[in-house]
């Protein structure tokens, strides 16, 4: 076994699990049925943010009855941190967003910048209409805006670095079926 693999398998073995599967599948299908009352008749442009909110977006879709235009964008400030610096677009979005109503879905709202950052890029470029799904909002003071909020959250989890369903440590357990905290931080 290589030296990263041991450190993973670590890192899991010693991490809380904050949030089970279950409970994170049951977040998701109330969050597919919010997103399918507001936006169904809307036929909305939904980009799924790069890297972290694949795993969301990918089990969302299909729970959404309803025409959906599906697209992608990545947007970065973390890399290989648990600390975020300055927001790198790696690749902007390429649909026109031209009156469009746009659905922005993430993993993770921890202080915003990013989330505001696409969503701001959205308008900007003659978004009608931008909302923005989260699994996950981080609870802390340190929000980019005051009362900053995604208009679908999956759920609200305590102020630790957190893995799992999109969410990386070091670029590994994106794939973690749960939610968890690292030990320590
Ligand atoms: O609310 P913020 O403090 O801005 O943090 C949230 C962002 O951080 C993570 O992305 P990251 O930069 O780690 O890139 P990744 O999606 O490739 O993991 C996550 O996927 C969000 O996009
Ligand atoms: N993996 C991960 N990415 C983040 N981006 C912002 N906050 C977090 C976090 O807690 N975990």
């Amino acid at each position: 076994m290589t030296d990263t693999v041991a450190e993973m398998n670590q890192v899991m073995a010693d991490a809380d699990c904050l949030v089970t599967e279950q409970q994170v599948h049951t977040a998701i299908n109330t969050m597919a049925q919010e997103i399918a009352d507001r936006l169904k008749d809307s036929n909305p442009l939904l980009f799924c943010v790069m890297n972290g909110g694949l795993i969301l977006t990918g089990q969302l879709l299909p729970k959404l009855h309803f025409p959906v235009q599906a697209e992608y964008m990545h947007a970065t400030r973390y890399r290989q941190e648990t600390t975020g610096g300055i927001l790198e677009w790696k690749l902007r979005p390429d649909a026109d967003l031209n009156d469009r109503t746009v659905l922005i879905v993430d993993d993770i709202l921890d202080e915003g910048t990013t989330l505001c950052a696409i969503a701001d890029y959205c308008r900007a470029h003659g978004a009608r209409e931008v909302l923005t799904a989260v699994l996950v909002d981080k609870q802390h003071d340190r929000k980019a805006r005051p009362d900053l909020k995604a208009d679908f959250t999956g759920m609200e989890v305590e102020d630790r670095f957190l893995f799992g369903y999109g969410m990386d440590y070091k670029g590994y357990w994106r794939n973690a079926p749960g939610i968890y905290a690292v030990k320590g931080l």
